[in-house]
């Protein structure tokens, strides 16, 4: 388990350790996977030094032993021969030649760390891990990969434990090992070692399913909604070990976040696998192994896994495309809109791209209605007890005819502010409590199409970028690191703008509506986020665009901004960004 600072032996700490006997599911074993420097011996060193519950299962090696290694603690380190016959007595749960020399994790090492009613951790390789697959050894097996190879190149250098000749053996076979994420029903999740906090902040949660118990596929503890509640009961269903379980069907993210998800170009050519955590098992998702990590790392989202980001407007446009890619970069996220149907459709699309149930949820509500607003904390910490709102992204709007200011009706006006302003605040308002209750200070994300010509409309919106402004000025006043982003898209090419460009025709109408019939300022029914009608297939599917020529953006194109907003450090306030289209490309 390359250099440890120490590692603390199995009988340490076993005062605080559970005893078999006490009525708790005996813990599964926890098998850690990954190239050689990627930092395994780190992370499970890090897991050992503050849960006396995991106990280290001590391998055996042919390896001299390195500076500093314990025999007995580190590795049992044998000689060839001995290493041999103890393979004849049949004293290895599983061993393999590795970089030159032979380890193998011995049936009695694993014995010991159970018979304590710990949970026992294993390190070791790739042939190693699918040999304990085999075993149906009850344990959840986790593959840690590196951030890039140059990364993985500069730890094993950095390390300065191995020759020159074992460090180019070892980053040869880290390419192979790599491409066993793609193995079906090997691993139960990836976990990139990136930021190392991150990545341990995600080995401690799998830790937890082990020590409970669990195998394979997490959902087993899933709370709420009924799709949960169905994973659960699949899970429970998974054989044991998981041993010749089937794994995701397709290696390629289907849809969506996809688009974005392809172009996680480092990635997706040696990580395309596995589940993260809170995933049903293999056997229930599609979603390629890694392939949220892999979004995550490549949108710069990772220290925002497993966080909860509210999206408004989600029925449609960009509240959709946000959703979507959020989930499938391994975010929780809360979908809001107040068309259910869309929410339904929504919902299918995400899990059919393999988001875990679990980890989804879509909440009906009407932003007008400040009673349903200030539910929402509620709702999600109803579906994930600890947990609170991270991140908003608001993006619903409603844009409804005669909304202009020298002649609209008061009926209509009224109805535009309460959702588009007051909606807004209201949500903002009670997710920023929500942070403060909790001391965990996130992102506003505030989406503002600054179109002219529709009256009202362009003034709410207008009034979302002055919100953000304000409330950005209040945080500093308190002192509280909230982060607050404006996105402020030209025309985009949606179901609003559709309309729009169509004279305030039905989507229906739309399909047959010729080309370059009105103009995306004339007046019509929609939003730059969400449709205000319940209108079907919704703006995500692409249709012809009326009104030829006219610079239009789409959904994606928001999404990539508010990523931007999202992922940068959290010493950097991404104020506002303006997104225009250079051409017409629909
Ligand atoms: N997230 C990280 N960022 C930067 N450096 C890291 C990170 N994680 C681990 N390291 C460093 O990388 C080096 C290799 O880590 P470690 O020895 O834990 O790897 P390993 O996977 O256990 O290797 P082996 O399989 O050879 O035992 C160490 O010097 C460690 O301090
Ligand atoms: N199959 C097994 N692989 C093991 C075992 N113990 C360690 N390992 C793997 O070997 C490499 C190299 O380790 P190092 O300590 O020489 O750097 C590393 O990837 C380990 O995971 C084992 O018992 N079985």
């Amino acid at each position: 388990m390359g250099q440890a600072e120490s590692v603390p032996a199995a009988a340490e700490g076993a005062a605080a350790a559970p005893q078999p006997g006490e009525g708790r599911p005996a813990p599964s074993a926890l098998v850690i996977v990954g190239p050689s420097g990627v930092g395994k011996g780190t992370l499970i060193n890090r897991l050992m030094e503050s849960d006396p519950r995991f106990g280290f299962s001590c391998s055996h090696t042919t390896r001299p032993p390195r500076e500093g290694e314990v025999n007995g603690v580190h590795y049992h380190f044998t000689t060839h021969e001995a290493f041999e016959s103890g393979i004849q007595a049949g004293k290895f749960l599983e061993y393999a030649h590795v970089h030159k020399n032979i380890y193998g994790t011995s049936v009695q090492a694993v014995q010991d760390v159970a018979d304590s009613g710990r949970c026992c951790v294993l390190d070791i390789d790739v042939q190693g891990a699918r040999q304990v697959r085999k075993s149906g050894l009850k344990a959840v097996f986790v593959f840690i990969a590196p951030p890039s190879l140059e990364e993985l190149e500069h730890r094993l250098r950095g390390r300065a434990t191995d020759s020159e000749e074992q460090i180019t053996t070892r980053l040869r076979n880290a390419q192979e090992e790599l491409e066993s994420v793609k193995e079906a029903g090997l691993y139960d999740y990836v976990v990139v070692n990136g930021e190392l906090d991150e990545a341990y902040r995600q080995l401690s949660a799998i830790a937890q399913r082990a020590l409970a118990g669990e195998v394979g596929g997490p959902e087993s503890s899933g709370a709420g909604a009924a799709a949960a509640a169905a994973a659960t009961a699949a899970a429970a269903a998974v054989p044991l070990g998981g041993a010749g379980s089937a794994g995701p069907s397709s290696p390629t993210p289907t849809t969506g976040g996809s688009a974005a998800l392809n172009s996680a170009a480092t990635f997706k050519t040696w990580l395309p696998g596995t589940q993260q955590p809170g995933s049903p098992p293999a056997e229930q998702q599609q979603l390629p192994a890694g392939a949220a990590a892999a979004a995550a790392a490549s949108y710069g989202l990772e220290r925002h896994r497993g966080r909860v980001a509210l999206v408004t407007g989600a029925g449609s446009g960009v509240g959709w495309e946000l959703a979507t890619t959020l989930a499938l970069a391994g975010l929780r996220v809360v979908a809001v809109s107040r068309r259910k149907a869309q929410l339904e459709r929504l919902q299918q699309a995400v899990l059919d791209a393999g988001v875990p149930p679990a980890e989804f949820l879509p909440v009906v509500c009407d932003l007008a209605k400040e009673a349903e607003v200030a539910a929402l904390p509620r709702i999600v910490q109803k579906r994930w007890p600890g947990s609170g709102i991270d991140l908003v992204v608001n993006s619903a709007a409603v844009s409804l005819t005669d909304v202009s200011l020298m002649s609209g009706n008061t009926e209509s006006w009224v109805e535009t502010v309460s959702t588009n302003v007051l909606g807004t605040a209201m949500v903002t308002r009670e997710a920023v409590q929500d942070m403060e209750q909790r001391q965990q200070w996130g992102h506003i994300v505030n989406i503002a199409c600054a179109e002219e010509g529709s009256g009202m409309h362009a003034a709410t919106k207008q009034a979302v970028c002055a919100m953000a402004q304000e409330l950005r000025l209040e945080a500093r006043a308190r002192g509280v690191p909230l982060r607050v982003s404006t996105i402020t898209p030209t025309a985009l090419n949606s179901y609003f703008f559709r309309t729009r460009a169509a004279g305030n025709k039905t989507p229906a109408a739309l399909s047959t509506a010729a080309a370059g019939a009105g103009s995306p300022t004339a007046h019509a029914a929609g939003d730059a986020g969400a449709a205000a009608a319940d209108d079907g297939a919704g703006e995500h599917q692409q249709q012809p665009l009326p009104g030829a020529g006219v610079a239009l953006l789409h959904a994606a194109d928001v999404v990539q901004a508010v990523i931007f907003c999202l992922s940068a450090p959290d010493h950097v306030d991404v104020s506002s960004i303006t997104v225009r289209a250079t051409h017409s490309s629909a």
